[in-house]
């Protein structure tokens, strides 16, 4: 339970080895509960899945505590996540995802083409739309040949979506408004009592809690997200993304805890798709319908409601053996938020930042007390 660096009377000490390895919880088997005294309030963190390893625990934050979230998002400001702010600019060339490599895009390479280009979700149906639209399938085929992709300005392709989404905000791959919390930046009792209960629970240093990000995101009706990882495989030639690094860079988050902040009052599941599945086919991982949550959320097998004060809890990486810090992405954890049916959604997720290197996140905890 002992952090990287520990308060005594003579100031804060760090340790100074690196033996430190990232906590990994035992979920045991579905079902256990762990019971966590925090002062006088009795936590009791249940596993709710093993494959991926999910905990939950109920009223983790008091009612004042969701309140005093939300508010301190409302201040902020909340921005809507239905941008195309991610996606290419109007006249950037469209980055083809010709997965087998046979030189044209069929429509499911196309489908993930505009959902990694764009942050849009399309149907068979809508694609198909789109080629009669834009005249793109010259032959009918269902087929975009490389010549006929060629015919495209990209201009027109944005053009199109972006009206797409004007009309039917339900497409976008994430439909939700969103702020920030700085909560390492103030000095903030409310922040410093839900950080010291996160890392006891998680048995995770108080310096990485700290450090992590908070996002607090509202959805309306239909509001959802279709399933994702919330961080990105391992890559030695792609470095983690580090505040005020402007090269190109890969969310890194080793684990992720998401408080519910209300009661919803129809849908809004938290849902994984591949909870509990076998394996997971590579391809066919990113191409599969069970991800399409605003439709087939009902698919999921396992599916956590909404309720105020909650928190779940799961690992988006292993642990690597030798190195004691981040290990591969644990593509089971794919995730996402169900359509809101009825009422609104708001949570507040807490990203525990890792990079690459051990002795630089070390250093980075160690700042915080200097
Ligand atoms: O809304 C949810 O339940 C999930 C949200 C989520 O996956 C995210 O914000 O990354
Ligand atoms: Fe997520």
């Amino acid at each position: 339970e002992e952090g990287v660096c520990t308060k005594s009377d003579d100031g804060v000490k760090c340790s100074e080895d690196n033996s430190v390895r990232l906590t990994r919880l035992n979920g045991e088997l579905v079902g256990n509960v762990q019971t966590i005294m925090d002062g006088d309030r009795k936590l009791e963190m249940k596993t709710l899945n093993m494959k991926p390893l999910v905990f939950e625990i109920e009223n983790f934050l008091t009612e004042e505590e969701c309140d005093y979230i939300k508010a301190a998002a409302v201040k902020t400001g909340l921005e809507s996540s239905q941008t195309m702010a991610h996606s290419m600019s109007k006249n950037q060339n469209v980055d083809l995802m010709d997965l087998n490599h046979d030189g044209e895009l069929d429509i499911k390479e196309m489908k993930i083409t505009i959902e990694n280009g764009y942050d849009i979700f399309l149907e068979k149906e809508d694609i198909l739309d789109m080629y009669s639209t834009l005249e793109l399938d010259t032959n009918g085929d269902t087929h975009i040949s490389r010549e006929e992709l060629s015919k495209i300005k990209p201009k027109d392709l944005f053009t199109y979506l972006h009206k797409v989404v004007a009309d039917h905000p339900e497409k976008h791959s994430r439909y939700s408004s969103q702020a920030w919390l700085d909560w390492d930046k103030v000095e903030d009792e409310v922040y410093e009592r839900i950080q010291e209960r996160t890392a006891k629970v998680t048995q995770m240093p108080i310096e990485l809690i700290r450090l992590s990000d908070v996002q607090v995101v509202r959805y309306g009706i239909d509001g959802h997200y279709n399933a994702h990882t919330d961080s990105s495989p391992l890559d030695e030639h792609v470095p983690c993304c580090m505040e005020g690094n402007r090269r190109k860079c890969r969310i890194c988050r080793y684990m992720t805890i998401l408080f519910y902040l209300n009661d919803v009052t129809e849908g809004g599941e938290t849902a994984f798709p591949y909870a509990n599945m076998e394996d997971i086919n590579e391809t066919d991982a990113h191409l599969s319908e069970k991800l399409h949550l605003f439709k087939n959320c009902e698919q999921a097998s396992l599916r956590v409601a909404a309720r105020r004060g909650k928190a779940i809890i799961w690992y988006n990486h292993f642990v690597n053996e030798e190195t004691g810090w981040m290990g591969e992405v644990d593509e089971f954890t794919m995730h996402g938020g169900c359509p809101i049916k009825q009422g609104e959604k708001w949570i507040a997720n807490i990203w525990v930042k890792t990079t690459d290197s051990k002795e630089a996140d070390i250093a980075n905890m160690r700042a915080l007390h200097s």
